[in-house]
């Protein structure tokens, strides 16, 4: 064409795009086949000629049937016999319009999804657009960089399982190193892409925030991979959204375990809060344990030594001896004092509750599991547990609570999850755990493991020298609570009360108190008719000859009996004896009324 616009020129290629003849051609301006020009667009655009003998443009232009196609024109400059002109080259540039406005569409397309959703969209939609045979987005699995993990991977027009491999040898590792894009038009370094018929690669890097390369988005082809720059410049701008995407995943991991984590607190305060609030209701006097017993001393003393330690105590002793009250105790002077002391009865729970109570259980453990609850080991962490009974656990148990003691962790009923304690344990017991341990009801690695620091809890009737001191506390404690001023404690009382063998120890004492402070009617104490029979009663636990045995029988029945011998309620008939011959045993055993 010349400068005002006139064709001058059209080869046969022309003429078949555009539809019109040569003839047609030469009769023509160029606004006819380009209608972005007006005259004066026209002149300006030819006022870069000469400067600039050639250049290129992309513009529409319209065949003879009036279709509108995308070009791309080289422009060039020549002069011919003193006339100037250009000569311009037109490509059909359709098919990468095409693909352009497909890969925008990309970017529309996966605005609204996050994390893995956008990725399988990514690769879909890239696969798609540019007709490619697969596309991947990756993930580095280490700092080391030397494996990539797909996010999302798309194939054979569908999305398929996500792989992880080494990148070494793959065009992959270029764009790692380099951190630019890699594109290899028809052939592709790599002997596996080969085999799997790969010929062009495009990958792009996918940086973080840090400029670090953490992944890559990349595109295989089975045939030559022409890309535009246009297309490059999205497919980066798509790379770098995957990136924040990664980066978002990753922050939402994190979110996602700190929420857990904040749930597993709140579940713990919430179990833990109502288990002390249970606590606040159940009465301690542990305040005060009363004693000035040199033997009980020594106990106290023990107490204080192994408080300071992380040591497993066992306390040993007979029932209502203060066992509980020594155990709060090592707690209220160690140095978890801050962090609950978890109590647990093993006695008072079945078998089967007993496991989720330590251990706590997952929501469907077992029916009627319709939560997931903290056991008790769980509400004890940082503080101590106090396993009361645990003579009652039963041997099944005794594995998983040796574990605890061992490693200190567990899993709850029903879950997988191994959860670590740092608890202190203290365990009591009023059985004979050795003689258990032997008859096979205990197991011995448990009961070693218990026993590292045994306490013993002396009974009442070998510290009788306490007793002045517990009644008058004991007095002191329900005088208020009856409605009573009780000033005076008889000397007889106390000689009476310290003849008595307390079976029940200071649990019983504290009842026989209670009651006498009922029933007292005036400033002194009075025990009423508690005392006579039982002053002299024997220990249990004494052990006597045949004959002293027998007489304490026959005088047992004989009291029951009011001393009666013979006949239908007589003391022979119980025993079993003539009345002639019990007659003659009382004499002989110098039994008299
Ligand atoms: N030294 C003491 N001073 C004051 N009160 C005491 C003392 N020892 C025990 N008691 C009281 O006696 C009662 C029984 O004590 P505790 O429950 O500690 O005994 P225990 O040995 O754990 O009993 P069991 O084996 O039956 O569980 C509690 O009311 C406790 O407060």
């Amino acid at each position: 064409m010349d400068s005002e616009g006139r064709i001058v020129y059209a080869n046969e290629t022309a003429c078949q795009n555009y539809g019109y003849t040569k003839d047609e051609f030469l009769s023509m301006l160029i606004y006819d086949i380009n209608r972005n020009y007006t005259q004066s667009s026209y002149q300006e655009m030819w006022k870069r000629f000469p400067a600039e003998t050639r250049f290129t443009l992309e513009s529409t232009h319209f065949t003879k049937s009036g279709d509108e196609i995308p070009v791309e024109i080289f422009l060039n400059y020549v002069e011919f016999e003193g006339q100037a002109y250009n000569i311009s080259f037109v490509l059909d540039i359709s098919e990468r319009k095409r693909k352009e406005k497909l890969l925008k569409s990309i970017t529309q397309n996966t605005t609204a999804a996050i994390g893995e959703d956008y990725f399988k969209l990514l690769v879909e939609n890239i696969t798609n657009a540019l007709g490619v045979t697969m596309a991947i987005v990756t993930e580095c699995t280490s700092a080391e960089k030397t494996r990539l993990r797909t996010l999302a991977y798309y194939e054979n027009g569908q999305l398929q399982e996500n792989i992880e491999y080494d990148v070494e040898g793959t065009p992959c590792e270029i764009i790692l190193e380099t951190k630019k894009p890699y594109h290899q038009k028809r052939q592709v370094g790599n002997d596996f892409y080969k085999d799997e018929g790969v010929v062009g690669y495009i990958g792009f890097p996918i940086v973080s925030r840090t400029g670090e390369c953490i992944g890559n988005l990349a595109l295989f082809s089975n045939q030559e991979l022409s890309i535009s720059e246009e297309e490059i410049q999205i497919l980066n701008t798509l790379a770098e959204r995957a990136s924040l995407e990664i980066e978002r995943n990753a922050a939402n991991i994190k979110l996602v375990k700190a929420l857990n984590e904040v749930e597993d607190l709140k579940d713990r305060l919430e179990a833990e809060n109502t288990y002390l609030q249970q606590e606040i209701k159940i009465e301690h006097n542990f305040e005060e344990i009363i004693s000035h017993s040199l033997k009980f001393k020594q106990v106290l003393t023990q107490v204080e030594q192994v408080a300071k330690t992380d040591a497993t105590v066992l306390v040993l002793g007979e029932s209502g001896t203060g066992k509980e009250l020594l155990s709060r105790a090592v707690h209220n002077i160690s140095n978890r004092k801050n962090r609950p002391l978890v109590k647990i009865n093993c006695a008072s729970l079945p078998a089967n509750l007993i496991e989720s109570e330590l251990f706590g259980h997952e929501k469907g453990a077992f029916t009627g599991a319709v939560m997931r609850k903290s056991g008790r080991f769980e509400l004890a962490d940082g503080g101590t547990i106090f396993l009361d009974e645990i003579g009652e656990v039963p041997i099944e148990l005794q594995a998983k609570l040796l574990r605890v003691l061992q490693e200190g962790e567990f899993e709850r009923l029903g879950g997988t999850k191994t959860i670590k304690v740092n608890v202190r344990i203290i365990a009591a017991t009023n059985r004979e755990l050795e003689k258990e341990v032997t008859e096979g009801r205990f197991r011995a690695d448990l009961y070693y493991r218990l026993n590292v620091f045994p306490i013993y809890s002396i009974p009442l009737r070998e510290r009788k020298e306490d007793i002045p001191l517990l009644v008058r506390h004991f007095v002191d404690k329900y005088g208020p609570l009856l409605g009573k001023r009780i000033v005076n404690i008889p000397k007889s009382v106390i000689r009476a009360l310290q003849t008595y063998h307390w079976p029940g120890n200071i649990r019983e004492l504290e009842n026989v108190i209670e009651r006498a402070v009922i029933i007292s009617g005036t400033q002194k104490l009075e025990l009423a008719g508690w005392m006579p029979n039982k002053t002299t009663e024997q220990s249990e636990t004494e052990l006597l000859s045949l004959e002293d045995f027998e007489r304490k029988y026959i005088l047992k029945v004989l009291n029951e009996v009011m001393w009666r011998v013979s006949g239908e309620k007589g003391a022979a008939k119980i025993l079993g004896m003539k009345p002639t011959t019990l007659e003659s045993r009382m004499k002989k055993l110098g039994i008299k009324r």
